[in-house]
């Protein structure tokens, strides 16, 4: 494979990243992911991103946390990376045992996150990882989840950001890193 720069990483992201008018309903214009799971350049390039700004900002984390579906895509090939665990944050009635959830809105709809009670520990530092932020909602809820588990949220992480739809401002203190913003 290439050696790439940062740049070229990034605009290489930018080119696997699909617009669709109207999906999936009308007014959204949805951002597909799909093409850069089918180029192996590009998932090397986001993880390669991903795991330089951690290493950088959050030397300390303990585990990545990733956001149900899409944050599953990317969430384990960087924590394979940094040599920490992954843990699911799914849609409510997916996983088994004792869990703790919370409700939010979304772009296009209504839905509530939840995690197993022993997915993250109490003091826990993490990363929250996702593919993208639109109205923060998913992420707000997740950071909320995280507050109630006692887990210390150092970060976020998504490969786009949506930035009208000011995100980063509803997640308030916890910082956010994009790699491509619309
Ligand atoms: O910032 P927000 O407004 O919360 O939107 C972002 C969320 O929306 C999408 O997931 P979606 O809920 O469509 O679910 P999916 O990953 O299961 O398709 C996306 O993958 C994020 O998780
Ligand atoms: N515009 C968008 N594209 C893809 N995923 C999304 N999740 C919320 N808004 C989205």
């Amino acid at each position: 494979m290439a050696v790439r720069t940062k740049k070229e990483k990034l605009e290489l992201i930018a080119q696997r990243i699909r617009p669709f008018q109207d999906f999936p309903s009308k007014g959204i214009l949805f951002r597909d992911i799909c093409p850069i799971l089918k180029d192996p350049e590009a998932l090397t390039a986001v993880t390669d991103l991903f795991e330089e700004h951690v290493r950088q900002t959050y030397p300390a984390v303990e585990l990545v946390v990733g956001l149900d579906a899409r944050g599953f895509l990317f969430g384990p090939l960087l924590a394979q990376r940094l040599g920490v665990g992954f843990a699911l944050v799914r849609k409510k009635g997916k996983l088994p045992g004792p869990t703790s959830s919370v409700a939010y809105s979304l772009e296009y709809g209504k839905a509530e996150v939840e995690i197993q009670e022993d997915g993250v520990l109490p003091g826990q530092k993490v990363v929250l990882i996702d593919d993208l932020l639109a109205t923060g909602g998913t992420l707000y809820a997740t950071c909320e989840l995280m507050k109630r588990q006692k887990a210390d949220v150092l970060g976020c992480l998504v490969v786009i950001e949506l930035l009208d739809l000011k995100g980063a401002e509803r997640i308030g203190s916890t910082p956010t890193f994009s790699l491509v913003q619309y």
